[in-house]
C-alpha cells in the first residue's frame, strides 16, 4: 500500500492537534508526518502513531516532498502559504475561508459531494463548520423532497474562534467560580461566560454576519443549488466544545415525518436521537455535551413546521456536532482519504 508524506499547516492549533488525532484514527497511510508552525512553536514534539514528531517552522520549503498538505491556518496565512504547497507538488485540503469561494476549487463534504473532489486542480476546501454541521442533516432530506429555503438558528461553542477562544472561556469560567473580576475579553467581541453574543465574524450585506452569509454562500456551492434561500443567525455560546443548530427547512415536495424520519436514520454522518419518551435528556434529543470528540452529526427534536402554510413541506429538527471534528479536522481527513482512494 502507498504510503503518503503529510504535512499540516497550523498543527499546534485546535484543528491541527485534531487533525494529528484523525489521521491515526482513520488508518491514513501517513509514511513521513511534517507538522509546520509558526516560529514560536518549533522544537516542540506531538506524539503520533507511538513515536514523536517535532513542530517545525512553516517556510516554503518544508513542502518539497509532500503529497498532501492539511491547512489549518487563518485565511491570510492559508492565501500566502498554501499555493507554495500546491507548486511545490502537494495536493492541499484547507480548512479556512480563503479559497472556499473560488470557482476552480471544490469545496466539499464526503456524504454530499465527494464527486467534486475529481475536478480539483491542486486545492480543495473544507467548508465552515456550522455550514458542515447544518448540511450533512439537510442533505438527505433533500434528496427525499427538494429544499428550497432553510432557516437555522446557530448556536456556536467557545473553541470555533481556536485555541485562543476556548483558553478565554475556561478562565471566564474560573475566574467566575472563584469569585473574581471577569479577565477583558479579547478573542470575543463581549464576556462570554453567562452571555450570549450574536455576533461571529464581521457585518456583511443587509446586517448579516460574515458567518451567516457562508451557510448561504456555500451550501449553495456544496448541495449544488445556486438558488438556495437561507436566513441564518449566528450565536456564540458559553459551551466550551460542539456547535448546535436548529434548523427549519422549506421543500418543493411533500414529505412526511416519517420519510423523514426514515432518511436521517439512514443516512451517513448522522445519527438520530429523538425520543420524547426517554428517561435521561441525553437519550431524548442531541446536547453539545454528548456530541463533543465524536464524529456523527446528531439530530433530533424533528417535527412539522407549523408556521408553514404548506405543513406537509416544513420539517424543522435541532443538530449538534463537534466542529472541531466533522465541523474541521475529521471532514478534511475523510477528503485527503479519498483522494487516496
Ligand atoms: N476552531 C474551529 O472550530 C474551526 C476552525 N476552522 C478554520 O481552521 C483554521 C485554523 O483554526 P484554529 O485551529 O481554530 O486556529 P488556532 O488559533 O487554534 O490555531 C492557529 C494555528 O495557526 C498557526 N500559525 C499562526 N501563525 C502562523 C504563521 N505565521 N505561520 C504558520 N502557522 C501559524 C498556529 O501556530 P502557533 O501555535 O505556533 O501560533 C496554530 O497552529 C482557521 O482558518 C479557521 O477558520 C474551520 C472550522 C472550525
Ligand atoms: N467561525 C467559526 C469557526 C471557523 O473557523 O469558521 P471559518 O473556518 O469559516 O472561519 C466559529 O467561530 O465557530
Amino acid at each position: 500500500m502507498k504510503q503518503y508524506t503529510v504535512a499540516i499547516l497550523g498543527a499546534t492549533g485546535a484543528v491541527g492537534t485534531q487533525m494529528v488525532q484523525c489521521l491515526e484514527e482513520q488508518n491514513f497511510p501517513v509514511g513521513k508526518l511534517k507538522l509546520l508552525a509558526s516560529a514560536r512553536s518549533a522544537g516542540k514534539k506531538v506524539a503520533f502513531a507511538g513515536g514523536e514528531v517535532e513542530i517545525e517552522e512553516a517556510r516554503p520549503e518544508a513542502f518539497e516532498g509532500c503529497d498532501i498538505v492539511l491547512g489549518a491556518v487563518d485565511d491570510d496565512i492559508a492565501r500566502d502559504m498554501l499555493p507554495k504547497a500546491v507548486e511545490a507538488g502537494a495536493v492541499v485540503v484547507d480548512n479556512s475561508h480563503a479559497f472556499r469561494l473560488d470557482p476552480d476549487v471544490p469545496l466539499v463534504v464526503p456524504e454530499i459531494n465527494a464527486e467534486d473532489i475529481s475536478w480539483h486542480h491542486g486545492i480543495i476546501a473544507n467548508p465552515n463548520c456550522a455550514t458542515i454541521i447544518g448540511l450533512v442533516p439537510t442533505w438527505p432530506l433533500h434528496k427525499v423532497a427538494g429544499v428550497t429555503r432553510m432557516i437555522v438558528s446557530t448556536y456556536q461553542a467557545a473553541s470555533g474562534a481556536g485555541a485562543p477562544g476556548m483558553a478565554e472561556l475556561e478562565a471566564q469560567i474560573a475566574a467566575m467560580g472563584r469569585g473574581e473580576a471577569i479577565p477583558e475579553p479579547r478573542a470575543f467581541a463581549a464576556q462570554l461566560v453567562s452571555n450570549l453574543i450574536p455576533q461571529i465574524g464581521g457585518f456583511k450585506e443587509e446586517g448579516y454576519t460574515s458567518e451567516e452569509m457562508k451557510l448561504q454562500n456555500e451550501g449553495r456551492k456544496i448541495m449544488h443549488l445556486p438558488e438556495l434561500r437561507v436566513n441564518c443567525t449566528c450565536v456564540r455560546v458559553p459551551v466550551l466544545r460542539s456547535h448546535s443548530e436548529s434548523v427549519t427547512l422549506e421543500f418543493e415536495r411533500d414529505i412526511t415525518l416519517e420519510e423523514a424520519r426514515e432518511a436521517l436514520a439512514a443516512a451517513p454522518g448522522v445519527k438520530l436521537v429523538d425520543d420524547r419518551e426517554a428517561a435521561s435528556a441525553h437519550d431524548r434529543y442531541p446536547m453539545p455535551i454528548d456530541t463533543s470528540d465524536q464524529d456523527l452529526i446528531w439530530v433530533g427534536r424533528l417535527r412539522r413546521d407549523i408556521s408553514n402554510p404548506n405543513t406537509a413541506r416544513g420539517i424543522t429538527f435541532w443538530c449538534c456536532g463537534d466542529q472541531i471534528r466533522k465541523g474541521a479536522a475529521t471532514n478534511a481527513v475523510q477528503i485527503a482519504k479519498l483522494l487516496t482512494e
